[in-house]
């Protein structure tokens, strides 16, 4: 429901039932739809009850509200989807979640990147590229900033091994699946099907090898929706969404060069440790719950045995990668 809906409900007197059609029209009857991918103005979007493919461009009355992928929208206007149609959007529906980045640290400007993920899916390479464990970290970070469920993928197992990399995530409890090329991708689906999961990983970890073992027409999928869109075969720079075969959905991201952390707000990451969110009252006012901090509830917490020193540890080491410029 729309926020100025509640507050038209609240404010209307009571004796006018009669809905504002003068003041704006309804919307309720347009098809929704859900925004596969954005290319110069130019959306793709799937309509929800038949899965018909529509392209949309934003129309006059949303004014600078921003549409981005993934975004539940209205369409009216031309929604056959038909050669040479277009459709309006006219209304985002309320986001579930945002993944946010900034261009870089020192950016102020935050774009959002995907609308109404639940899940984010780092992909990592064992080898070829080797893994850089801040990235993880950071990658971690976005997720539980934008509070989306946090899941590693390591990738290329047969010329890497994954030892050191769990040792690091295992006191996060993040749920990490090694997997290579060829090997059964079954825990793979489970941990995917029902969600909508951002993938994120830089050139060369594997994910096209991974997407198109989970999407097994995605190729065509990406191609398809080029041509839709009168662009072709060239590859879009916005994330897509593919339809999982087996249930959910993933957003297929391209390698960002950054991902900027400046807008993360460390209350927002505490919250998705219970644990340790559940000792902060201990802490100093204002605390930072940094390794620094004189009085930060967890060292109390590790001190009298509430908290294993090496979850405190790895916590204050995702919290200070976003500090880290590491390239992205
Ligand atoms: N040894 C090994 N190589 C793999 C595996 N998976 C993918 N590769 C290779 O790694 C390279 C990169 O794979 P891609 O799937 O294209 O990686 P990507 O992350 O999509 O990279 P971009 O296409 O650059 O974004 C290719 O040469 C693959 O053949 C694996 O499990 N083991
Ligand atoms: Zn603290």
């Amino acid at each position: 429901m729309r926020d100025d809906d509640d507050h038209a409900r609240f404010e209307r007197p009571r004796r006018r039932t009669r809905p504002r059609t003068k003041d704006r029209p309804n919307y309720d009857d347009a098809a929704v739809g859900r925004v596969v991918t954005v290319d110069r103005g130019r959306y793709t979007v799937r309509r929800l009850n038949d899965d018909g493919v529509v392209t949309a461009m934003k129309s006059r009355p949303l004014g600078r509200q921003g549409v981005v992928v993934g975004d539940e929208v209205r369409l009216v206007g031309d929604t056959t989807g038909d050669e040479g149609s277009l459709a309006r959007i006219v209304e985002v529906l309320p986001r579930r979640t945002v993944l946010r980045r900034t261009a870089d640290d020192d950016d102020p400007i935050e774009r959002i990147v995907v609308a109404n993920a639940d899940q984010l899916v780092v992909v990592a390479s064992l080898a070829d590229p080797p893994p850089r464990p801040g990235l993880i970290d950071r990658c971690l970070v976005a997720a539980f900033d934008a509070g989306m469920q946090p899941l590693v993928i390591l990738t290329k197992a047969d010329i890497g091994d994954p030892a050191p990399v769990l040792v690091q995530l295992e006191p996060l409890d993040v749920p990490v699946i090694v997997i290579e090329r060829g090997i059964d991708l079954d825990p793979v689906r489970e941990a995917l099907a029902g969600h909508t999961s951002v993938l994120l990983g830089h050139s060369g970890v594997g994910k096209s090898t991974l997407v198109n073992a989970l999407v097994p027409d995605a190729d065509r999928t990406t191609s398809h929706v080029n041509a839709v869109t009168g662009r072709g075969r060239q590859t879009s720079t916005s994330a897509m969404v593919l339809e999982l075969p087996f249930g959910g959905r993933i957003v297929d991201t391209p390698g960002f060069r950054s991902f900027g952390l400046a807008h993360v707000e460390t209350g927002r990451i505490i919250a998705s440790f219970v644990d340790l969110d559940a000792v902060t009252d201990e802490c100093s006012r204002g605390c930072t719950h940094a390794a620094t901090e004189p009085e930060c509830g967890l060292d109390l917490g590790v001190a009298d045995g509430r908290l294993r020193a090496e979850r405190v540890e790895s916590f204050r080491r995702i919290l200070s990668s976003k500090d880290q410029a590491d390239p992205y």
